[in-house]
């Protein structure tokens, strides 16, 4: 049988492509233990925030102070220290960091690319592209309210890291060779389209500047680029993003997710998909499908390639089905790592592979959201008296009487370390203290957890959509401002000892773990309550990463007792201050 479009063919290939990856891998020059394609920058630590021996230092040694300069003036000399040490000293989160400190990247020219760019049209991108991606932004956007809505043009600009990755990919973009770029930016920057645009650009261009080579793709049965996240929540809103081209720039995109029918991939398959959003180990189904015997052709013709999340999809227990799923691509063009994070580990892993990547960062890489207001709630305190519990309900409480989000339903995010205790909390929220809460965490089934996390994803609801229920009229609301804290509360004096606690309608609360902190886009969600103290600097991002996205308003209230290290308490403080993480 012909192998017409890879899926009715019957016999398998003799030789198959070999391509550049295939090249870098099987040249020995990588051992056969490391993935072919990741290619983290030559990041150098400088020596900022050294942990000293000196006993009198604390992990705050990080911060910079008048007596950790004079001292570590004094300890240059026994050790070398980097002259290029960044001005503002990366912040040691957590027992042992686990933020690379310092990037090697010139951040000045960046800065100056920055403030120059300040409008899409400066930036080179197909007219029909950038009207498009113009659309896409304004529809989605959280800055711009309803009544901005309509000051489409003006009002979208491109944000940091889409100004610099557009402009260094677009370079050389049409080049036929293996390009590999790592797009690192905070939380929230608008990294998606900082790879979506240079990848639905160079799709168009390959159709309008090589007419020959697209006529023999038009019709065929393949697929021209993909885009890898690790959760099929990720899925989803990537490819929410990614459909809006479908219609304005004729761009078949499709997402294979766990909801997804054979039937329904090879129908678009057979039709030739542009963009396929989807997980590494979905890609790898790609070859275990029966109807399909020449899966290598139908992916031979893949030129563009995203790892969002990368550091997720690059670390131990995805390296294995991310590098198979990679391998299976043989003729890249463009391989683009995007993630929030740059934790060591990933780091040193990618930086004994070889580091050909061209990095692509801003400023801002690795320090929470400019618009954050951080609170610090110390549970050991009366009136809580130890009790987390207790203290969450009370802070629920404050975030729903507040004058915040006026006229709309509140949103608060609760993140736990351990999945184990999302239950309990859920249930005494609920139950004890009247709050609307739900939990989410891997044991939910994925209709569970898709049916759970879309109020959040979506933008908030008027308030007169839900029946708002206020306490009962006898109920007063007493203030008091929580000792050793910035943190005014309110706590609800019911005056009629049997009213039944009121649902409290008004704040939708979900209560989830790291499952939930990467990526999600949760819309004009204003509040974040870390019941936990996260384990390390790359969950502290990514957790407060929920809210003040794309500079709006956002506050995290973290949760404390008698056991939090000092170097906890010292976050309010490294935040006012716009200091790194490490
Ligand atoms: N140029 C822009 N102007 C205004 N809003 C934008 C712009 N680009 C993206 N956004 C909006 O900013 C929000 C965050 O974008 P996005 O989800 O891409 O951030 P991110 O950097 O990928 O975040 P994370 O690191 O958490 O994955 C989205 O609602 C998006 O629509």
């Amino acid at each position: 049988m012909g192998v017409a479009n890879g899926i009715e063919c019957l016999s398998r290939p003799e030789q198959s492509v070999v391509s550049p990856m295939s090249l870098l891998f099987n040249s020995g020059v990588l051992p056969r233990w490391t993935c072919p394609m990741a290619f983290w920058i030559g990041l150098r630590s400088y020596a900022g925030g050294p942990r000293t021996k000196h006993k009198r230092y604390s992990p705050l040694a990080s911060m910079p102070t008048s007596n950790n300069n004079k001292n570590r003036k004094k300890g240059a000399k026994s050790k070398k220290i980097n002259t290029k040490s960044d001005p503002d000293q990366a912040f040691n989160f957590g027992q042992y960091g686990g933020l690379k400190k310092d990037v090697d990247v010139d951040m000045n020219s960046t800065s100056k690319l920055i403030q120059k760019i300040s409008n899409f049209d400066q930036l080179l991108i197909l007219p029909s592209v950038r009207d498009v991606v113009r659309k896409i932004i304004s529809k989605e956007s959280l800055k711009l309210q309803d009544n901005e809505k309509k000051k489409i043009n003006e009002n979208i600009t491109p944000s940091p890291i889409q100004t610099v990755a557009i402009k260094k990919i677009s370079k050389n973009l049409m080049d036929p060779k293996l390009q590999l770029h790592a797009i690192a930016a905070e939380t929230g920057s608008g990294k998606t389209m900082a790879y979506l645009i240079p990848l639905i650009d160079y799709l168009k261009r390959q159709e309008l500047e090589t007419p020959e080579l697209w006529e023999t793709l038009r019709d065929a049965a393949l697929i021209r680029s993909i885009i890898l996240v690790p959760t099929h929540e990720l899925v989803d809103q990537v490819y929410e993003t990614v459909s809006q081209t479908n219609a304005s720039l004729g761009l078949k995109s499709f997402k294979w997710d766990r909801t997804t029918s054979y039937r329904d991939l090879l129908e678009h398959i057979k039709n030739r998909m542009d963009i396929l959003v989807t997980t590494p180990a979905k890609l790898l189904n790609l070859f275990s499908i029966r109807m399909i015997t020449r899966p290598d052709k139908i992916l031979s013709k893949v030129g563009f390639v995203v790892l969002d999340e990368a550091d997720t999809l690059l670390d131990r227990s995805w390296l294995e089905e991310t590098h198979s799923a990679i391998k299976k691509i043989p003729n890249i063009n463009h391989l683009i790592f995007c993630s929030a994070t740059i934790p060591q580990e990933f780091n040193k892993t990618m930086q004994r592979l070889f580091p050909t990547v061209i990095p692509i960062m801003t400023p801002r890489l690795h320090k929470l959201p400019f618009a954050l207001d951080f609170k610090i709630i110390n549970s050991a305190l009366s009136p809580f008296k130890g009790s987390k519990i207790k203290a969450l309900a009370q802070t629920l409480y404050a975030i729903s009487n507040d004058d915040t989000e006026p006229g709309l339903e509140k949103r608060c995010i609760v993140f736990v370390n351990e999945k184990k205790d999302v239950p309990e909390i859920v249930n005494l929220l609920n139950n004890k203290f009247g709050h609307n809460a739900v939990g989410l965490t891997g044991e939910d089934t994925p209709e569970e957890r898709s049916e759970k996390i879309v109020p959040f994803l979506s933008s908030p609801r008027p308030i007169s959509e839900i029946a708002p229920q206020r306490p009962s009229s006898g109920a007063s609301l007493k203030r008091f401002e929580i000792p050793n804290s910035n943190v005014v509360i309110g706590e609800l004096k019911r005056t009629n000892s049997d009213a039944t606690i009121p649902k409290n309608k008004s704040l939708h609360v979900l209560v989830t773990t790291d499952l939930m902190a990467r990526g999600l886009n949760f819309k004009g969600v204003r509040n974040v309550v870390l019941y936990d103290v996260p384990k390390t600097s790359i969950d502290l991002i990514h957790r407060v990463g929920r809210t003040a996205r794309m500079k709006q308003g956002g506050r995290v209230f973290m949760l404390t007792d008698n056991k939090t290290k000092s170097w906890a308490k010292a976050l309010p403080k490294i935040i006012k201050k716009h200091q790194r993480l490490s």
